[in-house]
């Protein structure tokens, strides 16, 4: 996988591309993308197209479903379908036919790759379920690590496999993932509500080596930043987050105002933090409204954190800031957070879109 040829095809109208019956898509076929020599031109582009094949075929939907994007099997090929869930975004594969990811985590990274790839904040395979679960789901980060679950990609995974087995209206799955049991149900209206399973609280099962509380759990403790203490929360959705509402004495948090590319990698690679972590930093705007931005661990800034907004929620309520019905404001939009006293299980409810469907050489 060296220069990037790639086809895609953009859906106009829906995401849904079977739902509709009338709406038009375009396709373009080949690109090939060449580096360029640095020196090549004083504001010289990085890429140069050097064999440039695009043509548009618009073509009704029904006329393309037999021989759906979906069914492509051609050998040297990889296949995917970009979703994105509030901008935060994935490669889709359809891994089912083997337990094992179609490409290697180095793959996955250049795929990501926002210049040079088709660029995402991570690659999700969907394989066999085991241990009686419908499906499994593996997920590289955009740097190539394997995170242990991803919330919205768990909706994305979810519509995927809607459209594979051509699924409408309401559908739940169970779904095998790092982080254990998943089961996402697409609803009605297209938005997945997900049962997340309940949080880790225990400081080493996060994994932090924070000090720990009585209950073994960490909330609220003092973390230092660059000489700076951080009241922090820590809380694993499977993956692990630590979520800071501000500093010591310090007002509440204006998320936009901070520099979140030069204090994220900071928290990220902290060495309390053994296997990194995803950092929430949070502003409360009412007790059932918080508003949040995110450094992913393996992934940077990105648009939305599914677990990062669950992780959150029970941060607050542990806190004393929320209730534990809440709407999470991310950059990509709102997801809808509810961590249930009955169950002490957490439910994320959000929109899950395709973006294009494309293939690039292995
Ligand atoms: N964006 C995801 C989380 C993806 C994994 C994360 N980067 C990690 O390494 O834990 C989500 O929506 O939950």
């Amino acid at each position: 996988m060296g220069a990037i040829a790639a086809a895609i095809s953009l859906p106009l109208t829906s995401p849904t591309r079977r739902s509709l019956t009338a709406s038009l898509r375009t396709s373009c076929t080949i690109l090939k993308l060449n580096s360029l020599p640095a020196a090549a031109s004083p504001r010289a582009p990085t890429l140069r197209v050097s064999a440039v094949s695009f043509s548009m075929n618009v073509e009704a939907v029904e006329k393309a479903s037999p021989d759906s994007f979906l069914d492509r099997r051609e050998a040297g090929f990889l296949h995917f379908v970009k979703y994105h869930g509030l901008g935060n975004d994935f490669i889709l594969v359809d891994n089912r036919d083997s337990s094992e990811p179609k490409i290697s985590p180095e793959q996955a990274a250049k795929l990501c790759d926002r210049n040079f790839g088709i660029g995402a904040d991570g690659v999700i395979f969907a394989l066999p379920g085991i241990n009686g679960t419908d499906y499994t789901m593996r997920i590289y980060n955009s740097d190539g690590s394997e995170p242990e679950m991803c919330g919205n990609g768990v909706r994305c995974f979810a519509r995927f496999i809607a459209e594979l087995e051509n699924l409408q209206g309401r559908h739940s799955f169970k779904v095998h993932t790092g982080a254990g049991l998943i089961i996402p149900e697409i609803q009605e209206d297209g938005k997945v509500k997900v049962d997340m399973g309940e949080p880790i609280l225990k400081a080493s099962d996060v994994p932090t080596k924070l000090p720990a509380n009585k209950d073994q759990s960490v909330v609220k403790s003092g973390l230092d930043v660059d000489g700076v203490t951080w009241n922090v929360t820590c809380v694993s959705m499977g993956n692990p987050h630590c979520v800071t509402f501000g500093t010591e004495g310090g007002q509440n948090l204006k998320v936009d105002e901070l520099k979140l590319a030069d204090i994220g990698p900071k928290f990220e690679n902290h060495e309390v933090f053994p296997a990194r972590t995803n950092t929430e930093f949070v502003q409360v705007f009412t007790p059932s409204h918080l508003k949040m931005r995110v450094w992913e661990r393996g992934a940077g800034a990105t648009l939305a954190c599914g677990t990062g907004a669950c992780a959150v929620v029970v941060a607050a309520v542990l806190e004393g800031r929320a209730e534990r019905n809440c709407t999470v404001d991310l950059p990509g939009g709102p997801l809808q957070i509810e961590w249930k006293e009955e169950n002490n299980h957490i439910y994320m409810t959000g929109p899950a879109e395709v973006v294009f469907y494309g293939s690039v050489p292995l």
